[in-house]
């Protein structure tokens, strides 16, 4: 089984205890709670002793003859109370590992969102997914049960052990033995636990990335009829969490009656060490009968507590699990330099730039320059593999550059408050992601606040006036999953739209390789040049209609700038251009 963001057999065996200090840091939080939900429940237990006494006084008062209004008037009032305070009680610790679970998952929200691109890069968003739901819940009952019934239990265990030191040393120490060869015990077996319920919660994750890989690529899986085997390695993933779920039940099992046996063990030594002490008159009998019964009451203490640290071995592995997610590399939203930007278009530059995707991975930009400033539409053409796409990636900062300097309006990106610097920038990726839910939510995700005005301008700019009619419910129909109920074309043009309701100072176009129809081809083409009448428009250009209309071209082969200038230019002086003007540019461009 393997796991994106570490594996279980990773994990070094004394990691245990910072995980410990970050469950107590969200428990921690909720104290107050955690305190008056277990003193509720603890005083309801209390109550419901008062019972059975005040009915010996009933019973009593029926043979005397005395009056039973009082101890019947206790009585009423021991059920209300102790009714009330028992349902309180737990409810508020319910309530208190849904307050954690919150605090939790809200921290696991902001961290997972705020991850780099480059973390995302390499994880499975199906594990992700996972933690966020599946982990955080093992840590609902883990609170209430850990810290309450553990420390509840550890008090009267103390008190147990004080109070048979108080009447037999020997016989206490013949005890001691026993608990601590418990603690030994426990000691081993708590670590399995542990492992056990991260390989399965491992498990359930390798479920989630499988699913998601699945509907990720829906169709297809079903035009491959691969249907039965990602059924296949979703049922070994099944299997795997319910066998690490098993395990997780055999050790708790095993830790139940290893707490248990031993205790059982030292009553009978008790009782035979006892009964040889008050025959040899050593001890008097009410002392051994005083012992025993306190061996009975650690009974309740002792597996407390064991339910309490296997429960705990739970929530250190699920809090394991989650907060890997925060320790993983996340973006900083701002650098604290306050930049004044202007309204008109940015100025953008690429000065020697080198850059590679990661340690061990070749170096795609071996020296990128080139400038576009001013209105008016840049195009990236070259080879695939060029690196046209990861000229996008450094503007946004998706990736910090190698070397070199990218620079917006003359300031190098890494000195822009990220926020503002994406807050200019409009960028429609290659396969123009549209996200499940209505049209108008897809179009203001970049510009929340822009005007119902402002809206119907950019429907129209961007050539979906036509589209919108033709949807039941308009701009707020469903479009599907990942904007499946559109066209491609579509899909490019609410990209565009979407970009462009963001009035961005520069506007990023990676162009569909796919084939469009003809209306469609043209309609994206005039909505384009629109933009570049207002803005910068910086597109990486697949087809020969957008390079001729552009003000400069800039090739790039091999992580380089090879030549820049406008079509005809590049036609006459150089090779690479022409080969891609009459063959891939060209190609593209045949309506
Ligand atoms: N996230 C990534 N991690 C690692 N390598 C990547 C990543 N994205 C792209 N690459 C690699 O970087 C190189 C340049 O990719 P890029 O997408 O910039 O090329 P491109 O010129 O836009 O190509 P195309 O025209 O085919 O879209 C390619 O070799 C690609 O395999």
């Amino acid at each position: 089984m393997t796991d994106a963001i570490e594996t279980p057999a990773e994990a070094p065996a004394d990691e245990g205890r910072a995980p410990l200090r970050r469950l107590w840091f969200y428990a921690r939080q909720h104290l107050p709670l955690l305190i008056t939900g277990g003193t509720l429940a603890f005083l309801g237990g209390l109550i419901g002793l008062v019972q059975p006494i005040v009915a010996m006084d009933v019973i009593e008062s029926l043979e005397t003859g005395e009056s039973l209004r009082n101890p019947l008037l206790i009585l009423v009032a021991a059920v209300l109370v102790g009714g009330a305070l028992e349902a309180f009680g737990p409810y508020l610790m319910q309530r208190t590992g849904q307050d954690i679970v919150l605090t939790v998952r809200r921290r696991l929200v902001g961290s997972l969102v705020r991850l780099t691109i480059a973390e995302v890069d390499r994880l499975k968003p199906g594990d992700l997914v996972s933690r966020l739901t599946s982990d955080t819940n093992l840590l609902r009952t883990v609170a209430s049960t850990t810290v309450i019934g553990g420390t509840t239990a550890v008090f009267m265990l103390l008190g147990g052990i004080a109070l048979m030191a108080w009447i037999d040393l020997v016989l206490f120490g013949t005890t001691m033995a026993m608990i601590v060869l418990v603690s030994i015990i426990m000691t081993l077996i708590m670590p399995r636990i542990r492992n056990a319920t991260t390989a399965s919660q491992a498990a359930l994750g390798e479920m989630g990335s499988i699913l998601e890989r699945i509907f990720s690529a829906f169709r297809t899986v079903k035009a491959s009829g691969a249907e039965d085997i990602e059924i296949g390695k979703l049922d070994v993933a099944a299997r795997e969490a319910r066998d690490k779920g098993v395990m997780v039940a055999v050790w708790e099992a095993l830790a139940g009656v290893m707490a248990w046996l031993p205790v059982n063990v030292a009553f009978l030594i008790v009782l035979g060490v006892g009964g040889a002490r008050v025959a040899a008159g050593t001890m008097t009998i009410s002392s051994l009968i005083g012992f025993l019964l306190l061996l009975f009451y650690l009974m309740g203490p002792i597996s407390s507590l064991v339910a309490a640290l296997s429960q705990l071995q739970t929530g250190l592995a699920a809090i394991r699990r989650v907060e890997t997610v925060a320790d993983l590399a996340h973006e900083q939203p701002s650098n604290g330099a306050s930049i004044s930007a202007n309204n008109g278009p940015a100025l953008l530059s690429f000065d020697n730039v080198t850059f590679g995707y990661g340690p061990g991975l070749p170096q795609v930009h071996h020296g990128v320059s080139f400038e576009a400033s001013g209105t008016g539409l840049t195009a990236l053409v070259g080879p695939s593999g060029a690196g046209k796409t990861t000229v996008f990636s450094l503007i946004e900062r998706f990736y910090p550059v190698t070397s070199g300097e990218v620079r917006v309006d003359g300031t190098r990106v890494e000195d822009w408050p990220l926020a503002a610097l994406r807050g200019m920038i409009g960028y429609v990726e290659q396969d123009a992601p549209v996200l499940h839910g209505t049209l108008r939510e897809n179009l203001l995700m970049a510009a929340p606040d822009a005007t119902e005005a402002e809206l119907a301008e950019i429907v129209k700019r961007a050539r979906l006036t036509e589209l919108v009619a033709s949807l039941p419910d308009g701009l707020d129909s469903a479009i599907g999953y990942r904007g499946m109920t559109l066209s491609g074309g579509e899909r490019q043009r609410v990209a565009i739209a979407r970009a462009l309701l963001r009035k961005p100072r520069l506007l990023l176009l990676d162009e569909a390789t796919s084939q469009l129809d003809a209306a469609n081809e043209a309609a994206l083409k005039q909505t384009m040049l629109d933009a570049a009448d207002r803005t910068n428009v910086i597109v990486v250009a697949h087809r020969l209609s957008t390079v001729t209309s552009a003000n400069q071209i800039v090739v790039l082969d091999a992580g380089r700038v090879r030549a820049v200038g406008s079509h005809t230019e590049l036609v006459a002086t150089d090779e690479l251009y022409r080969d891609l003007a009459a063959s891939q540019l060209l190609t593209a461009d045949s309506h």
